[in-house]
C-alpha cells in the first residue's frame, strides 16, 4: 500500500533508530501534504461509490451518524499519502453495529494524514465525540504542570486506586490497524532505545510478549498492568490483532507505577498508576515519565504526531487531544443505584466502566471513573476536573450511607 518512494525511505531507515535523525527529518520536509491521491484503477472502480456504501442501518456508533452517501463518495477512491482509504479507516464500525456500555466511535485514523485527508468525515465525528470542539477553528491547549493540581489526594477508603494514561504515536509510521510488520518493529526499537535513558525512579526492564509464558501474561492483565489479548471485536476488526505477538510489549519500572505498552492500540501507551487515592503522585509521575520519553525520541531523531489544532494523533478519533485518561477505581455501591447517577456522570464530564477493562461491567458497585473530555482541554484540567468530580460521587455516596436523600 505504501507508495514505493515511502517504502524505500522505511526500509532505509526503520530498525537503524539511532542513525535514523536525519532520515526521518527528510520524510517529513518530503511527504506530500493535502486531500491525498487518487486510487489507481481497480476493479473497485467498475462500481459507483453508492454501490460500495455500507450498510449501517442498525448502527449506534459516532461514524454512522456522519457517514453520509455523498461523503463517502467524495472519498471511497482518495488515499492518503501513505496509500490507506476511508474503508480501512471505518471498517471497524462498520463491523460493529453498537457496544453494550457505550457509544463508541466506529472509526480509526490509519496514518497522521488520515484526519486531514478524510477531514468531512472525522472531523464531525470529532465534533460530536469531544462535547463540540471544532478543529476547524479551535486549537488545543497542552499543560503537564503537575505542580497546578489542588486537592490531589482522595479519600482512600472509597478510591482503591488511580491511574493515568495517555498514548503516543511516532510521527511517520502508520497506526497499529495497518501498519506493516517492519513499522511495528520500527517502533518497538525506538522506543525501546528510548527505556534505556530513562531516569533511575522511572527505570525498569521491557519484556517483549513473545517471549513471555502464559501464566506471566495472564498475572499481569489480573494485576491490571498489561493490556488484555485482542480479542475484543472493536480491535481485531480494526485489525489490531495481526500479527499477535509480534512487537508488542509492557515496559515497567522497579515499582511497576509506570508503564508503557508497546505496539497495542497505540504506538506507545504510558501508564503511570497505584493503589490508594494520591492521584497528584499518580500525575506527577506521569508528567516526568512522558516528557522524558518524549525528549529522548526526539535526541534519536524521531517525534510524535501532533498538531495545534488536534493536539496528540492517536489511532482512535476519541483520543485525539491529550489522548488522557485519569481513573481511579471507586466503590460507590449506593450512588450507582441511584437513577440519576448516569447524569450526574456526564454532568461532571465523567465517564463509568467495570474495573476489568472497557468491555466489562461494574462488580459490586466498584466503578472505574475517569474523564469523558480528551480534546479542548489541557492535562492539568482533565486531571483536576477526575479528582474533583470523584471527590463530589464520594461525598453523595458517605450522604446515602447515612441514608440522608440527595
Ligand atoms: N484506576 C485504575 N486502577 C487500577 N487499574 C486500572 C485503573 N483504570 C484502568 N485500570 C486497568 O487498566 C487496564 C486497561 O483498562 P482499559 O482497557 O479500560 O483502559 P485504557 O488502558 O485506558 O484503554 P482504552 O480506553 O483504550 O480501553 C485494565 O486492566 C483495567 O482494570
Amino acid at each position: 500500500r505504501l507508495t514505493p518512494v515511502i517504502k524505500m525511505h522505511k526500509i532505509a531507515t526503520l530498525g537503524a533508530t539511532a542513525a535514523a535523525a536525519g532520515c526521518a527529518g527528510w520524510f517529513y520536509k518530503n511527504r506530500s501534504e493535502g486531500a491525498g491521491a487518487r486510487l489507481p484503477p481497480t476493479r473497485k472502480l467498475l462500481y459507483p461509490p453508492s454501490a460500495d456504501f455500507p450498510n449501517l442501518k442498525s448502527h449506534n456508533n459516532v461514524m454512522a451518524s456522519h457517514l453520509t452517501p455523498g461523503v463517502y463518495a467524495k472519498y471511497r477512491d482518495v488515499t492518503t499519502p501513505n496509500g490507506f482509504t476511508l474503508d480501512q479507516c471505518i471498517q471497524t464500525g462498520v463491523d460493529n453495529p453498537g457496544h453494550p456500555f457505550i457509544k463508541t466511535v466506529g472509526m480509526v485514523a490509519c496514518d497522521e494524514e488520515s484526519y486531514t485527508t478524510f477531514k468531512d468525515i472525522f472531523y464531525p465525528v470529532i465534533k460530536e465525540r469531544h462535547n463540540g470542539y471544532d478543529p476547524e477553528s479551535d486549537t488545543h491547549p497542552i499543560d503537564m504542570d503537575s505542580t497546578k493540581i489542588k486537592k490531589g489526594q482522595l479519600d482512600e477508603k472509597y478510591v482503591l486506586s488511580c491511574r493515568v494514561r495517555t498514548g503516543r504515536a511516532v510521527r511517520g509510521l502508520s497506526h497499529p490497524p495497518v501498519c506493516s510488520r517492519a513499522e511495528r518493529r520500527a517502533v518497538e526499537s525506538i522506543l525501546c532505545e528510548a527505556f534505556t535513558g530513562l531516569s533511575s525512579d522511572l527505570a525498569g526492564i521491557i519484556t517483549h510478549l513473545v517471549t513471555m509464558s502464559e501464566e506471566d501474561q495472564d498475572k499481569l492483565i489480573d494485576d491490571h498492568f498489561l493490556f488484555d489479548k485482542p480479542v475484543s471485536p472493536l480491535l481485531t476488526c480494526a485489525g489490531m490483532a495481526r500479527d499477535w505477538p509480534d512487537a508488542r510489549g509492557i515496559f515497567h519500572n522497579d515499582e511497576k507505577n509506570f508503564l508503557v505498552w508497546v505496539n497495542e492500540e497505540d504506538h506507545m501507551r504510558v501508564i503511570s498508576m497505584e493503589k490508594g487515592g494520591n492521584m497528584k503522585s499518580v500525575f506527577t509521575r506521569f508528567c516526568k515519565g512522558i516528557n522524558q520519553m518524549e525528549s529522548i525520541i526526539q535526541g534519536n531523531g524521531w517525534e510524535f504526531q501532533k498538531s495545534e489544532n488536534l493536539g496528540y494523533i492517536l489511532t482512535c478519533p476519541s483520543n485525539t487531544g491529550n489522548g488522557l485518561r485519569c481513573g481511579v477505581h471507586v466503590k460507590l455501591p449506593n450512588l450507582s443505584k441511584n437513577k440519576r447517577f448516569d447524569d450526574l456522570l456526564l454532568n461532571l464530564r465523567l465517564q463509568k466502566r467495570g474495573t476489568g477493562g472497557v468491555d466489562t461491567a461494574a462488580v459490586g458497585g466498584t466503578f472505574d471513573i475517569s474523564n469523558l473530555d480528551r480534546l479542548g482541554k489541557s492535562e492539568v484540567q482533565l486531571v483536576q476536573e477526575v479528582i474533583d468530580g470523584v471527590q463530589k460521587l464520594v461525598d453523595l455516596e458517605k450522604m446515602l450511607e447515612k441514608r440522608k436523600s440527595v
